[in-house]
């Protein structure tokens, strides 16, 4: 998932993070996945992996939530929150897969 801060602070900075800018959000960013899976942009990496299918996706999700791990364990805040926005962003390239809805989901939180 990729934010775009105009100003703020590193997550784990020390201080709390202000953007004043714009920040994709989960429900903006899944928005976007889900046109994509019906416009199919040329170039889009969304659309090679839905085309790869539920058992590629999978497997990223896995190799992702690893790498949120080790993130959280061994480096830096900021390194581990961009780990954390790659494996949200493969967990929604799942749902699209999958044509779960944001409602399906957070039915269940
Ligand atoms: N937020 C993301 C995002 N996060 C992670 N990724 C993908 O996940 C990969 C990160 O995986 P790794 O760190 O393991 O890097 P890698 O091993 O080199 O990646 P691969 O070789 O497995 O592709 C990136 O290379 C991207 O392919 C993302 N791809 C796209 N988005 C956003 O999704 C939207 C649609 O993207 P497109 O479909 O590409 O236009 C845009 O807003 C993008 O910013």
């Amino acid at each position: 998932m990729t934010c775009v801060p105009e100003t703020g602070t590193e997550p784990g900075g020390g201080g709390s993070a202000v953007y004043a800018g714009r920040v994709k959000t989960f429900e903006s960013l899944f928005a976007e996945l889900s046109e994509k899976a019906v416009t199919r942009p040329a170039g889009s990496g969304t659309v090679a992996q839905l085309d790869a299918g539920v058992h590629a996706i999978g497997k990223k999700i896995v190799e992702e939530a690893a790498e949120v791990w080790m993130a959280a364990e061994y480096e830096s805040d900021r390194a581990a929150a961009e780990e954390i926005s790659q494996l949200l962003y493969h967990v929604q390239v799942l749902m699209v897969a999958k044509g779960l809805t944001l409602e399906d989901v957070y039915a269940h939180l």
